[in-house]
């Protein structure tokens, strides 16, 4: 049998990890279905495994939420998903027997209410040995850990909203000492990496990791449509230009995370002297888009730093 995951404050992320695992679940269930034809297409080369036998993974979920509102369109987005979307429970203001009855908690919640929640009664012993995965901005696992028993092993994670669809970035802070740190690791690779890319990284990093991969979508968003709009003013119909920015930048990404592959050589290899990207380069130096891009970064991880402060405005 599989674990029961649960995600404590299902809004936008919880639903983007919980929509992400159930999707890679569901894929590879059809990889189980039809393995013959998984082998022979390719590129869907998804492993066939035991759902029901595989203790790495999970096989129930349950989703905590304090309005009736939020669990109403929970249900109809997990719905949705069909299969694996029917086991997904929902629970209004219940965190604390959600916890009793989950193996592994993630914290979901914004970042001001995960004292309350964690200090509520009940709530330190139904958390006692259990993995606790911690996805808020700026709060520390030291501060985290003062909040639970010393039996429960706290980790963070900063994933980011294209888990969603299976293309996430996570950081995950590296595991305390315990005796079930091997599981622990291979339970926490599990979730993550069946949504995205997963890597381990000192937590003195996850403020920076919080601005660029946490915060990166909404930056490169913003790119994305600056260069549909920059079609648009040429003529193009909207919805193409955003097609073309968005595989653009997709196409880049994807070459830029080839073994040895470096942006500036990808850059380089589209700059034909003389040509049109070269006078495309310049008109963005002027604009200082580098130093923009970075400086944006760098706030963002200041901000960040500062979001687990009580004493800071929310
Ligand atoms: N958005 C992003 O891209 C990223 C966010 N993060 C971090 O993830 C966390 C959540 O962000 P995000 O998903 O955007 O926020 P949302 O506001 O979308 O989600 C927060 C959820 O918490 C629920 N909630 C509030 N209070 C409680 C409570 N006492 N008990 C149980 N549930 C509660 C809310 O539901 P209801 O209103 O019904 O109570 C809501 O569903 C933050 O800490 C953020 O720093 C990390 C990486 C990326
Ligand atoms: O904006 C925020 O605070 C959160 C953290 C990273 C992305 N969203």
């Amino acid at each position: 049998m599989g674990y029961t995951l649960c995600v404590i404050g299902c809004g936008t992320m919880g639903i983007a990890i919980i929509s992400g695992v159930i999707d890679s679940l569901q894929s590879k269930d059809r990889a189980r279905s039809f393995p013959k034809w998984e082998s022979h297409t390719p590129g869907t080369s998804t492993p066939a495994v035991d759902i029901e036998s595989d203790p790495s993974l999970p096989s129930y979920f349950i989703a905590c939420v304090t309005r009736e509102e939020s669990a109403r369109k929970l249900g109809h987005t997990f719905a949705a998903l069909g299969g694996f979307g029917s086991q997904v429970q929902i629970l209004v203001s219940e965190n604390v027997q959600a916890a009793q009855h989950a193996d592994v908690i993630i914290l979901c919640c914004k970042p001001q209410q995960v004292s309350s929640i964690l200090t509520e009664a009940g709530m330190a012993d139904a958390l006692e040995g259990k993995l606790v995965i911690s996805i808020l901005a700026g709060v520390t696992i030291s501060q985290l850990t003062a909040l639970v028993s010393p039996s429960t092993k706290v980790v963070r994670a900063m994933p980011n909203t294209p888990c969603r669809i299976r293309e996430g970035m996570t950081v995950v802070s590296n595991l305390p000492q315990s005796s079930h740190a091997d599981l622990d690791r291979t339970t926490i690779l599990n979730i993550f990496s069946s949504i995205g890319r997963c890597r381990f990284l000192d937590e003195k990093h996850f403020d920076a990791c919080t601005a660029l991969s946490g915060s990166g979508p909404a930056f490169a968003c913003i790119f994305l449509e600056a260069m549909a709009d920059g079609g648009v003013m040429m003529g193009l119909p909207r919805a193409e230009a955003l097609e073309l920015a968005s595989q653009t930048l997709q196409g880049a990404a994807r070459m830029a995370l080839q073994p040895g592959a470096h942006p500036a050589q990808i850059k380089d290899s589209v700059t034909t002297p003389g040509g049109c990207t070269i006078a495309g380069l310049l008109a963005m130096e002027d604009g200082k888009v580098r130093s923009t891009i970075a400086r944006a970064i760098q706030v963002a991880t200041e901000r960040a730093s500062e979001l687990g402060q009580p004493s800071t405005k929310k």
